[in-house]
């Protein structure tokens, strides 16, 4: 059983560039050895979300949804905001089978001096780490739906953002 979690906190943002500022800010605060696994359906902003992160962290930009490679290492920038700090491992275990196949991945031996990002991780990323920080994307906004868009493009729809942090990692620290 997974442990109870320490904390729970919620935002709701309005556009996508609302959610990377979010993301911007958890990004400055989180540490070399943080694993987040990110939920939430297609098209969520599981990917919007981890750019933000990875310009809080001020690592190498780029970062995209991975089509065939699962794992891309985004390096931390010495001209960055916080050069010397982790660089982000940026998983997408959308295709994996079984968490036996994220095993073969290796993400343990990166895993201590690294910010390590699992888009489709929960339920599948558990063993990883006695700590972590679950965020998941919603449509939803107050358990309503809300109206999608025609358009593919638009990037301003309601998301509500909860993260979710277990383990000692978490003990006494606020984002
Ligand atoms: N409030 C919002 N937060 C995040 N993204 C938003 C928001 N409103 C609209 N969008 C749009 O939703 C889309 C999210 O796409 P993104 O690739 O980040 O999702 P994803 O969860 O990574 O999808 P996938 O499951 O395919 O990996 C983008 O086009 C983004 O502009
Ligand atoms: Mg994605």
């Amino acid at each position: 059983m997974s442990a109870p979690p320490v904390w729970t906190r919620e935002w709701v943002t309005g556009s996508a560039g609302q959610t990377q500022a979010l993301a911007r800010r958890i990004g400055r605060a989180l540490r070399a050895g943080d694993v987040l696994l990110l939920s939430g359906g297609l098209g969520a902003g599981k990917t919007t979300f981890t750019q933000g992160l990875g310009e809080g962290l001020g690592v190498r930009p780029g970062i995209i949804s991975p089509t065939f490679v699962l794992v891309r290492i985004h390096p931390n920038l010495a001209s960055g905001p916080r050069p010397g700090g982790p660089d982000l491992v940026h998983v997408d275990a959308y295709r994996l089978g079984s968490a036996a196949e994220l095993v073969d991945l290796d993400l343990e031996s990166s895993l201590d001096d690294a910010v390590t990002v699992i888009e489709w991780g929960e339920g599948m990323a558990e063993d990883l780490s006695d700590s972590r920080l679950v965020i998941t994307l919603d449509r939803e906004v107050g358990g309503v739906p809300t109206p999608g868009s025609d358009d593919d493009a638009d990037d301003e729809e309601p998301r509500t953002i909860t993260a979710v942090a277990v383990g000692p990692a978490w003990q006494g620290r606020e984002l």
